[in-house]
């Protein structure tokens, strides 16, 4: 087990579940986003929920979901974060906090200086921020683009919440985005993939061994 925390996000596959599980990921990400490669449905979402080991916490992610979508997935599926990745406002990810008393990540996507003064809004109201990259104006996804921003940015920024960094890190290139940054934490999707929405397990594990 290592320091730094990991999380494989866009599991579709019992296989890939235990890939993440047996490598040490600490956590797990469902997407429930109808334009990913690595959209999964409610039900298979909980048959693969079933297949995590205790003490590896469970992660739906959104974008910009509904009440009712967010009802079905969270009467279904068994969770331990909900991660919003769209443009939810501070007072949307409040709600969606209350309502489903779970703990919520949020998703801020940075492409320059400017962008990490959004960070900001949501401390005190996110119980973890998810420090990604900002995805491309033509860009389908919200992220899962393997895509880095410039990770000189974080030097010498502190938050008060827990926070993860994620955008087009893979296993040659975590060690040094952890290093320049600080993260304890990463999120990885696109970069332990063999085809989009595929992960290989081969891949997982290097980039394990390469954060340990
Ligand atoms: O993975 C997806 O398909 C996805 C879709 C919509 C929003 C977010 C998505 N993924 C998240 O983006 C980060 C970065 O992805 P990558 O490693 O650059 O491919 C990923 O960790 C997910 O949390």
């Amino acid at each position: 087990m290592t320091d730094i925390r990991v999380k494989i996000c866009g599991l579709t596959s019992v296989e890939a579940v235990a890939a993440a599980a047996d490598a040490g990921a600490r956590y797990v990400g469902f997407v429930f986003f109808p334009k990913s490669p690595r959209n999964i449905s409610v039900d298979l979402a909980a048959e693969l929920a079933a297949e995590v080991p205790p003490g590896i916490a469970k992660v739906a992610l959104v974008v910009n979901a509904d009440n009712a979508l967010l009802d079905e997935i969270t009467s279904r599926v068994p969770l331990d974060m909900l991660q919003l990745h769209g443009s939810e406002t501070p007072e949307r990810v409040a709600e969606v906090r209350a309502r489903y008393g779970l703990p919520v990540m949020k998703a801020v996507g940075i492409a320059d200086a400017a962008d990490l003064t959004r960070i900001d809004d949501y401390i005190g109201v996110a119980d973890q921020i998810l420090v990604d990259t900002k995805p491309p104006k033509e860009a389908e996804l919200p992220g899962g683009n393997g895509l880095a921003f410039d990770w000189r940015l974080l030097q010498g920024r502190h938050w008060t919440v827990p926070w993860m960094l994620a955008g087009g890190l893979t296993p040659r290139n975590v060690a040094l985005a952890a290093k320049l940054t600080g993260a304890r934490q990463v999120d990885v999707s696109s970069g332990v993939e063999s085809a989009p929405g595929v992960k290989d397990e081969g891949l997982v594990r290097d980039f394990l061994g390469a954060v340990g």
